[in-house]
């Protein structure tokens, strides 16, 4: 009990010492809810699940141990377990083994809504998000998000879950994958164990569940999750749900299942817009502590459009290649490091399937679309082609005009700023572009 007193102390001093030095944000959300004690001349901290200590071991140890040694405290060995609320030193693994594994706050921490960059390609999304996890607010429960691949949707439920368990961290939420429910689904009916799988399930404050598309198909596992999810929403706990696309589009989903998803709200999240990818990778570069210039994060962005997690990886190997080299990273750099997978994003938008694409979204010829004519029904289509075009290819504003019937480079900018200027005033434009600019590089 005297050791826990010391231990508790110290801890507090180190808190003190550790306010001036790091955001009172993280100070709140990560180290307060920590139980300090004393095990063999070590100090260990226990945290009250393992979003927390993850957390802790990964961004805050080291400035605990600089705060403590700068206090002139020097523990033999500092351990961060699960644990808190029990003063108990058991370590995480002491949990009950058999326990099904998404008991276990399997939230990746990174995925936060502080580390989510806003764009109007989600701003719907997020804002629905950052509702479903209000827990005074139930008015949209279950709450779907769907859209393409890469695009944030998981960044979003589990910032639901992460922020549900800063504010009450003995929260029950559990993320899971359609594919794992499905295989401990199959797991538990193996070993007679349903009703533990049922009474787990059912357990839940929140059920953050990903890629529903998967049930297409799988009977038994709808079933199950029928059940659970009639259970969940009865008692007004929180689900969060995410499709690769709208669930009325997936085969092989029970109709009852779709009718139950859209009681909520469901929101999608649309391929981000140039800025928002630029925004995005600033970001991640900062996150990860890569010194990359804004022009080389809209060289990459204006190329690699459809996928967030693409940009991503474009971002890791630049910097992989940057340190092996040891060379700044420049535009030209992120050319020759990147220039594989910059070739295939390339191919993929041209001058003519732009033309060819945008013809055939408004059923109109191709002939009309490069020609003379200039009735808005042919000239709006054609501004809108050649904004794309400056937007998703690299071809110079006089290669475009030559492009579209040999124009002239101010016939392309000029065409540029109206389509610009429409966006923003009329929603009928905005829904075509943002479409066909999906078309075009999904
Ligand atoms: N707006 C955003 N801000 C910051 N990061 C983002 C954003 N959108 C996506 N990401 C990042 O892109 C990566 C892929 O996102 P995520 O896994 O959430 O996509 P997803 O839509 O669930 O894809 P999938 O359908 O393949 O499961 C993640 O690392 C995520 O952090």
């Amino acid at each position: 009990m005297e050791f826990t007193t010391l231990a508790e102390t110290l801890w507090q001093r180190c808190l003190t010492h550790i306010e001036t030095r790091l955001p009172e944000k993280d100070v709140n959300l990560w180290l307060r809810p920590l139980e300090a004690d004393f095990n063999e001349g070590g100090l260990d901290l226990m945290a009250p699940n393992e979003v927390v200590r993850d957390q802790v071991e990964r961004e805050l140890r080291t400035p605990i141990a600089n705060a403590l040694s700068e206090m002139g405290e020097l523990p033999k060995r500092i351990r961060v377990l699960v644990g808190g609320g029990q003063r108990t030193s058991a370590p995480a693994t002491a949990e009950p083994a058999a326990a099904p594994s998404a008991t276990r706050h399997n939230l990746d921490g990174r995925y936060t809504f502080e580390t989510f960059v806003q764009g109007k390609s989600n701003q719907i999304a997020r804002a629905a998000a950052e509702q479903a996890a209000d827990p005074d607010n139930v008015a949209y429960n279950p709450l779907l998000i769907y859209g393409g691949v890469g695009l944030g949707k998981t960044h979003l439920m589990q910032s639901v879950g992460n922020r549900l368990l800063a504010n009450q961290p003995q929260a029950k939420v559990a993320y899971v994958r359609s594919e794992h429910f499905v295989n401990e689904m199959v797991t538990a009916i193996r070993h007679n164990r349903m009703d533990r799988f049922k009474g787990h399930y059912r357990s839940l404050d929140a059920l953050l569940i990903d890629d529903i598309q998967f049930f297409a198909g799988k009977d038994r596992s709808q079933e199950e999750f029928f059940h659970t999810f009639n259970s969940l929403l009865e008692s007004n706990q929180r689900i969060v749900i995410t499709c690769d696309r709208f669930p009325k589009e997936v085969e092989g989903l029970e109709d009852r299942l779709k009718s139950r998803f859209s009681w909520g709200l469901s929101v999608a999240v649309e391929p981000p817009e140039l800025e928002t990818r630029v925004a995005i990778m600033l970001s991640k570069a900062d996150y990860h502590g890569i010194t990359l210039p804004q022009e080389v994060a809209f060289f990459i962005a204006k190329r690699v459009r459809s996928n967030v997690r693409d940009l991503e990886g474009a971002l890791h190997r630049l910097k992989a290649s940057a340190q092996i080299t040891g060379t700044p990273i420049t535009v030209d750099f992120a050319k020759q490091a990147l220039h594989d997978m910059l070739a295939v994003y390339d191919r993929l938008v041209t001058l003519e399937n732009i033309q060819r694409t945008v013809a055939e979204y408004y059923k109109m010829r191709l002939t009309d679309l490069l020609g003379k004519k200039r009735t808005r029904s042919i000239a709006r289509p054609r501004q809108l082609a050649m904004a794309l075009a400056k937007e998703l290819t690299n071809h110079s504003l006089p290669e475009i005009g030559q492009g579209f019937g040999g124009r002239d480079h101010t016939t392309v900018l000029h065409a540029c700023r109206k389509v610009k200027e429409l966006r923003e005033t009329d929603a009928r434009v905005d829904e075509d572009y943002a479409n066909l600019s999906r078309i075009l590089t999904s």
